[in-house]
Parts: structure tokens; sequence; C-alpha cells
């Protein structure tokens, strides 16, 4: 069509990938059929959508369940004894998207969870997952969810401030036990996608400075209290981040201080955590990210390195991974309402396509300005492709999905879009925005799909309204 935006988002709308590529935009479940439609795990979607509704988030659980035990795998090769190091564990950072289905999943898998809130840990309990497996953040934890954790065992509670070492202390000394904390020491490594989500420069909430000494003092003090078990220090630089480099800065930074308490104190912490935030394709503009074994080996061999300079034992080592295992699995599935097109002052047009969800299921576009694309997906285009938006139905103009993408000309209310790799940070970000119900989460398998999460309903909304 004359005229129209050629956004640089226009390249990304691909097909998906036919060969199932584990490192592909979409989940290795999603194909196209003959006839244009999608299906995911041999479902068809059109078929998701008259059962279930629109929008919906749908998870190809083999995916999810592959990419969870392709990092087990590897870190456990990675970080074998047998390869001179002292072992990994990979904990799934819940945050990304948890239920308790999910949970279960990535256990069975052989992770362990990361939960940040008394609700994410919850969620981990109820799925069975003991407490040993379940690690527990968060930048300002409520004396319930540390007593919640403390009743329940957790493995390691990472303390994000002095005055939770003392709190932690305190909670554990009145429940007659030991609280294991690790320290989340703030490396001073900028990275990932965007400002909000990188998390170890100096001048943000998470942490406790090594620079300034602060972790330091923490650790110090918890060495100090007979009710804190120091099991080890935390690092955890930001999110989607593609190049490994910042996590082997920030690797040498804490193996460096546990260095130095070691040579100090004499204690030698065992565990040190490197954390999430390895990078997805959101489109095929995006580069491919590392695989979990490059990852591992990337990581491995730093500690290696890091730790013969230091003349320190390597020491166990964990990390978080969460967008990266949730993330690719999930796709959102919308139904067109209008389309509209739009005048643009130099005399070129833009195609509004608008459809039934929006910021509520996924915030990220409006936040981060997330590149995300999409495609038809219940039929075959009749039509060439134009430039266009995909927007949401909240009362609001940033209320962007897809910012730039091709849609065929002939796009229509009622055709299905379905935008992919929103598994992760999608759901769990979802808002009420406007009294708009959260949509469901819907596990796509084999043998068909069940929910994982209903679809709310406004009389949910309702009920909490007490009038
Ligand atoms: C402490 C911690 N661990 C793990 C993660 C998971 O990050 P991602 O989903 O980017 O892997 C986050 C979020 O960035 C985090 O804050
Ligand atoms: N929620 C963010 C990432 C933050 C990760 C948690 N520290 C995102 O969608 O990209």
């Amino acid at each position: 069509m004359s005229g129209q935006h050629a956004a640089p988002e226009a390249a990304p709308l691909r097909a998906p990938e036919p060969d199932g590529a584990a490192t592909g935009v979409w989940s290795t479940g999603v194909r196209r059929g003959d006839d244009g439609a999608l299906s995911v795990a041999g479902v068809d979607v059109r078929e998701i959508a008259r059962t279930h509704g629109t929008p919906a988030y749908v998870v190809d659980e083999a995916d999810l369940r592959g990419r969870a035990r392709a990092f087990a795998e590897a870190f456990d090769a990675a970080f074998a004894e047998s390869a001179g190091m002292a072992g990994a564990d990979v904990y799934y950072a819940g945050k990304a998207f948890l239920s308790v289905a999910v949970a279960r999943w990535v256990h069975e898998e052989g992770l362990r969870l990361d939960t940040s809130t008394g609700g994410e840990l919850a969620v981990a309990l109820r799925a069975g997952v003991p407490g040993e497996a379940i690690g527990l953040h968060g930048n300002n934890k409520s004396d319930d969810e540390i007593r919640t954790a403390l009743a329940h065992g957790v493995g390691r509670i990472v303390v994000d401030s002095l005055a939770e070492v003392e709190r932690v202390a305190t909670l554990a000394a009145e429940a007659g036990t030991r609280a294991p904390v690790m320290v989340r020491v703030t490396t001073g490594v900028h990275a990932g996608g965007h400002d909000f989500i990188a998390t170890a420069h100096e001048d943000q909430k998470f942490g406790l400075s090594l620079a300034s000494g602060a972790a330091r003092k923490a650790v110090d003090e918890i060495l100090a209290r007979d009710s804190l078990e120091l099991v080890g220090l935390h690092s955890h630089i930001g999110s989607q981040i593609v190049d490994l480099a910042g996590f082997e800065v920030a690797a040498r930074a804490v193996l460096g201080l546990r260095a130095e308490i070691a040579a100090e104190t004499g204690f030698l912490a065992p565990e040190v955590d490197l954390g999430g935030g390895y990078g997805i394709r959101y489109t095929a503009a995006d580069d491919v990210p590392p695989a979990p074994a490059q990852i591992a080996a990337t990581l491995a061999d730093a500690v290696r390195r890091v730790c013969a300079e230091l003349g320190t034992p390597v020491p166990r080592v964990s990390v978080e991974p969460g967008r990266s295992i949730a993330g690719p699995a999930g796709l959102t599935l919308y139904t067109v309402g209008t389309v509209k097109e739009v005048a643009l002052d130099d005399g070129g047009t833009r195609t509004y396509v608008s459809v039934d969800g929006g910021m509520s299921d996924n915030i990220r576009t409006a936040l981060y300005d997330a590149a995300y694309t999409a495609t038809l997906a219940g039929r075959r285009p009749d039509a060439g492709a134009v430039t266009a938006r995909v927007v949401g139905k909240h009362c609001e103009s940033g209320d962007i999905v897809v910012r730039d993408v091709a849609l065929p000309a002939d796009v229509r209310a009622g055709d299905l879009l379905a935008v992919p790799a929103t598994g992760a940070y999608g759901r769990s970000m979802a808002s009420n925005y406007n009294m708009v119900p959260r949509p469901p989460v819907l596990a796509a398998t084999q043998d068909g799909v069940r929910v994982l999460v209903r679809r709310e309903t406004v009389e949910d909304l309702l009920a909490l309204d007490l009038g």
C-alpha cells in the first residue's frame, strides 16, 4: 500500500519455524497448517479459541519442560565434579510465570524454584516442591514471608539489606531455627535490555553494594549471628541479556569477595549464585541467544579460571533463569475487533488493529518499549502485507501490543492473531486495568488442552468490591 510506513519491525513477521528450532521466536510445538492456521503441540488454535475464548495465553508444555531440562542437563554437565567443579543447581525464577502445574513441571525436570514473594512461595509449596529446593528473594520481605519460609525449611533466603539480616536473624531465633541465607551482592555490572530491568548497577533498590562495603558488612553480621547460616553469595545483573560477558565480570567480582572473606575470616562461602537474565528472541530481528549448554560452559569456565587465579576452591554454583524457560514456550492468542486506518502527518497511513486484550495482558511493550511480532493465526491471508500496529482495548494510547508488524491487508474483525514469546512476564505482570478480567493460561500438549489458570470473570472482580 503506497504511503505505508515502512517500520523497522516490518521484517520480523515470519512463519513459525517448522523445524522447531529451540532458539526460535515460536515454541517448538508451533506449526502452520496447509490452511494457514497455527497449531500448538498439534492443537489447532481455532479450536483453542472456540473452546476457551480469547485472549488466552497458550503454553507449549513440552517446550517449557524441554527448556527446563536443557538447563538442568547443561549445568549438571558443565559443573560436574569430573569437570573439576563442585556441582550446580538451576532455580527456575517463578516471577517469569508461575502456576502450580509449571512449578511441578520444572521440578520434575530437575530444577529448583526461585520465589520472590509469599505468593510465589505458596504456589511452589502447593506444587509439592520441597522447602529445601526453594529460594526466597525480595528486597522488602515481610515478617510473615520470612516466617513462612522458615517454617517450610526453604533452602535459602537471599538477604537484600542490612536491616533484613537483623530481621531474619531475629525471626529465626524466635522460631528456634537457623536460617540459611545468601547475600545479594550488587556488583556494579550494568546489563540488560532496558534500564528498568538492569539490577546490579549502584543506583537502584536491589542488593548490598560491593563497592561501598555494605555486602561485606552484611557477611560479617551474618557470620556473627548464631541463628543465621551463610550459605553463599548472590549476584543478579539484569534481564534479557544475550552477551554473556557481564556474567563473567560479575562472577569475578563475587568470587573476589568470597576469597577476601575467606582470607580475612577463614569462612569460605560454599555457594555462589550468578542469577538469571538470559535473553530470548522476541522477533526475528533479535540476536539468537546462547543456548543453555553455551551459558553453562561459559560460566563454568569463568568460575574455574577466576578461582584458580584467586587460589580458592571452586564453589557450588547456582543460576536462576526465568524468561529463557517460560518465555519462548508461550504465545498469546487474540481476536481482532476493529481495524482502522489512521492518517499520519507525513501523508502516510498506519493500520491500527485492535485486539481483545492489550496492556493488561502484556505490559512489556508499554513499560519497556519491548518489541514483539504477530501473525494471522486462523487462516491463510488473501492480500499482501501492510505495516500494522496491534493495539489493545484499554483507555490509553500507549496500549500497544506490537508496535510495527507486517500483517495481511485483509486483516479483519474476527481474525485470530498470535503473538509469540509471551510466556514470561505476560500473565505474571497482568493487571485488571479498566476492569478487564485476566486471560486464562492454557497448556497445549499432544493430549489436548488443559486449563492451568482459569480465565477471570467480571464476577471475580466484583467479588473483591465490598461496595
Ligand atoms: C534475583 C533474580 N533472579 C532471577 C531473575 C530472573 O530473570 P530472567 O527471567 O531474566 O531470567 C530475576 C529477574 O530479573 C531476578 O531479579
Ligand atoms: N519483568 C521484566 C524483567 C524483570 C525481571 C525481574 N527482575 C520483563 O518483563 O522483562
